[in-house]
């Protein structure tokens, strides 16, 4: 039989382990440990699964359904998974750099090369991308007044590609390596002259596979939000994370599009002898520098948006005051959104354009700190007069607007072209992003898990392990990155598996410092979420609203029923449910209820996925017959499922409002907002009285949230 027919380029030798036994040094054995740990991992989720009968449900209930809030939750799992590889590859980076004096290190430089590619690489596209995909799947509907998303199905095709695109990932921990090309993966060194193996295509496919889902999520969250906003709810009475949520969607439709075209161009050049990026032939480079960019610039707005708006949602909450300035913070989020399309150049003062043509991006670039000033002082005076709760999004709140302005202002010193020739790919820059990315993009998902957890499971998160984790991750960041704002000053270039200027030292010991307390504060993090769990009856809050809460998604019991709202909200103000509450006629049991349409779960999704994954692994690795079968497999369920018509089913009135009679008795019934506004009388069946809006909120009577054990 004629192997290669079979495997492709499969051999003996591409699996991680043959690399320990024929070339044993501690670099194979940590690049095998970590492909074992991957399978391991692997069976242990299998035998989990089996021994306790979960396949099913996982099936059923899970992977098969279209829920938007089951698809959010999926792809937050999904970004915690890949959080953990990550970090623990920024560790051994770390750990590298700080041994690598004058040639020591344990680390090869091609392991090295792999791990910063696949750190960058899975923390921006299989980390932060699919926590805010999930958050804003999540909440956005809930926010809205919506039953679902547009495209539920889509919204599912979405999820299961960029679940294809991560285990792609995975695997190349397992069979062959990964890029060495770093997370923007230049040619012509991803070309293939000088990479001929198959770790840059590895990148090509799972970012591919990344940016095809997100696309089709931006159009789907673009429309929804035009389309399925409850009545009364017009886009300036929108909560700000939605108005972000919108703003991101729309630069997803067009700022992933580069992307893809600039991957599938890689590949033709790769596959197919196409010269696009080549070094001769006609070929150039710098259109793909132009291509990653036009995509790489706006993604680092994509991930910050949806940030800002749960931050903007946070810092209203617990200082239990009406946010300030809504609409500047409006037209911010859309500056900031158009201006990311015309600053692209920055990330390449150094490749010879014209002074002129430098000079034009650096202020363009430089323009863009006044619309994100500009929300960063109305976050400010929305605690001024208002009681402060310092739970622990809230802290992690404060830590934001302290250092992410730092890291804003190192932002426009490299936008000023003259400084950036010098800093430009020096640790500075990793400083830069990562004082971004970090305080802003990591820390706002970990505060919107706090956040919104009692809204998705109904019970809260330990306070004092969050607080702690708190504790760890905000002076673990500062001791990891601060330092190397001095290294890159000091000349030290990025992506350096080796150095030999003893001055460095002390920095690099800090950094290490630094990371490991960034991985305590994970553990921490894991173990609030397991001790939570185990004392989930006495934290739970199974009214809906625990933190005094202002949008429409507090309205309704946690967890939410599978439709959301039992009838659809009607809308007056912004913030509608706090002065719903205010006018004493939150809880309001509704005239009449209706019968209630939702999708059925469908193999669709699961399916599509499981190929598209088979066709990118067939795809690196030369494959051709699965290429070609995982293909056509996937037009084949598209097309079965175009004949299905069977594709909703009906939750009758009675159902939807027995269960929605229970909440509402037990909310009226509760102590607390439900006590403090108590449904009388007078105000049963009362519309929201008009001019509500544009008043300020008052500061809550509640009492501080108290810290639970
Ligand atoms: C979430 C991610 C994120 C965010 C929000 C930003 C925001 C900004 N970035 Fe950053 N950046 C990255 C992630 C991010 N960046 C990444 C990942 C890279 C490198 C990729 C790579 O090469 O691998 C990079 C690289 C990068 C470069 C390229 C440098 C080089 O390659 O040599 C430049 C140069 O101009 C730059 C500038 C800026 C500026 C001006 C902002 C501004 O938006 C900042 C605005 C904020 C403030 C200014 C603070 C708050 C404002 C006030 C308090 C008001 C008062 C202040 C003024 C009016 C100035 N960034
Ligand atoms: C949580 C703690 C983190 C630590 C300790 C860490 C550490 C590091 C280190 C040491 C590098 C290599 C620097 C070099 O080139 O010498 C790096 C690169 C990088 N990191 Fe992180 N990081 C962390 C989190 C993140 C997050 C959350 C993101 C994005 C969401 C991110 C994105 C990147 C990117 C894009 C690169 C560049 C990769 C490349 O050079 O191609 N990191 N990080
Ligand atoms: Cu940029």
């Amino acid at each position: 039989m004629n192997w290669e027919l079979i495997f492709g380029q499969i051999k003996w030798n591409s699996f991680v382990f043959s690399g320990a036994i024929e070339n044993p040094s501690l670099s194979e054995f940590i690049a095998s440990g970590a492909g074992f740990i991957a399978v391991l991992g692997a069976l242990a989720a299998v035998i989990l699964l089996t021994v306790k009968g979960w396949w099913v449900p996982l099936w059923r209930d899970w992977l098969t359904s279209v829920d938007h809030k089951k698809v959010g939750i999926m792809y937050i799992a999904i970004a915690l998974v890949m959080f953990a590889r990550a970090v623990i590859e920024a560790a051994l980076i770390r750990a590298q750099q700080l041994s690598a004096y004058d040639g020591g290190g344990f680390l090869s430089a091609d392991h090295f090369g792999q791990l910063f590619s696949t750190h960058g690489t899975i923390m921006i596209f299989f980390v932060a991308m699919p926590f805010i995909t999930g958050l804003m799947n999540y909440v956005m509907p809930l926010q809205i007044g919506a039953r679902d998303v547009s495209f539920p199905l889509l919204n599912a095709i979405s999820l299961m590609l960029t679940m294809a695109g991560a285990i792609l990932i995975m695997v190349s921990l397992v069979v062959g390596q990964f890029s060495t090309g770093g997370w923007s993966a230049y040619p012509p060194f991803t070309g293939i002259e000088f990479s001929p193996g198959e770790g840059v295509d590895y990148w090509i496919w799972a970012v591919s596979l990344g940016s095809i889902g997100s696309t089709l999520t931006g159009l789907n969250f673009a429309v929804t939000i035009y389309k399925k906003r409850c009545p009364g709810m017009t886009l300036f009475r929108m909560p700000l994370f939605c108005w972000t949520t919108l703003c991101t969607s729309i630069l997803m439709i067009f700022a992933m599009a580069p992307l893809t075209a600039a991957t599938i161009m890689l590949a033709l050049d790769r596959y197919a002898g196409f010269h696009f990026f080549t070094n001769g032939d006609g070929g150039n480079m710098m259109n793909y520098a132009n291509l990653f960019w036009l995509f790489g610039h706006p993604e680092v707005y994509i991930l910050i948006l949806p940030a800002f708006g749960v931050w903007s949602e946070v810092v209203a909450t617990f200082a239990s005051k009406r946010i300030y300035g809504y609409t500047s913070l409006v037209y911010a989020t859309m500056c900031i959104a158009v201006l990311s399309f015309a600053v692209w150049l920055h990330h390449f003062f150094t490749m010879g354009q014209s002074a002129n043509v430098n000079a034009v991006f650096g202020i363009a670039t430089m323009v863009i700190g006044v619309p994100t000033g500009v929300k960063v002082y109305d976050w400010l005076l929305t605690m001024v007069g208002g009681r402060i709760r310092f739970t622990t999004p809230m802290l992690f709140h404060i830590n934001f607007l302290l250092t992410f302005i730092l890291g804003g202002m190192t932002g426009v010193l490299l936008a000023n072209p003259g400084v950036d020739f010098q800093v430009h790919n020096t640790l500075f820059l990793v400083a830069h992003f990562h004082n971004m990315i970090i305080p802003g993009v990591l820390f706002g998902m970990f505060a919107a898990v706090q956040f919104w957890f009692p809204k998705v499971f109904g019970f809260r998160l330990h306070e004092g392990l969050g607080r702690a984790s708190f504790w760890c991750f905000a002076p673990g960041f500062l001791l990891a990155f601060f330092p190397l704002y001095w290294l890159g000053m000091m000349g030290a270039t990025r992506r350096t598996y080796m150095w030999s200027d003893p001055s460095y030292l002390p920095w690099l010991a800090l950094a290490m410092a630094g990371a490991a307390l960034i991985l305590a504060g994970f553990a921490l993090m894991v173990a609030q979420i397991v001790v939570s769990v185990r004392r989930r009856e006495q934290l739970a809050a199974p009214l809906g609203d625990p933190w005094d809460g202002r949008a429409l998604e507090w309205s309704i019991p946690s967890p939410p029923p599978e439709w959301n709202f039992a009838v659809l909200p009607q809308v007056t103000a912004r913030d509608p449910f706090y002065e719903a509450k205010k006018a004493g006629i939150a809880y309001r049991s509704p005239a009449a209820y209706e019968d209630i349409e939702v999708p059925r779960n469908t193999a669709t999704a699961p399916l599509i996925g499981l190929f598209a994954c088979a066709w990118a692994f067939a795809l690196v690795w030369h494959i051709w017959w699965l290429v070609v079968v995982s293909f056509v497999l996937m037009w084949v369920v598209v097309i079965v499922r175009s004949f299905q018509t069977d594709t909703e089913e009906t939750v009758p009135a009675a159902t939807v409002k027995a269960a929605n009679e229970a909440f509402l008795a037990a909310a009226r019934a509760a102590p607390g907002v439900a006590r403090d506004r108590e449904m009388t009388s007078e105000n049963r069946g009362r519309a929201l009285p008009e001019g509500l809006e544009g008043r300020s909120g008052p500061v809550s009577s509640r009492a501080p949230v108290e810290v639970l054990p």
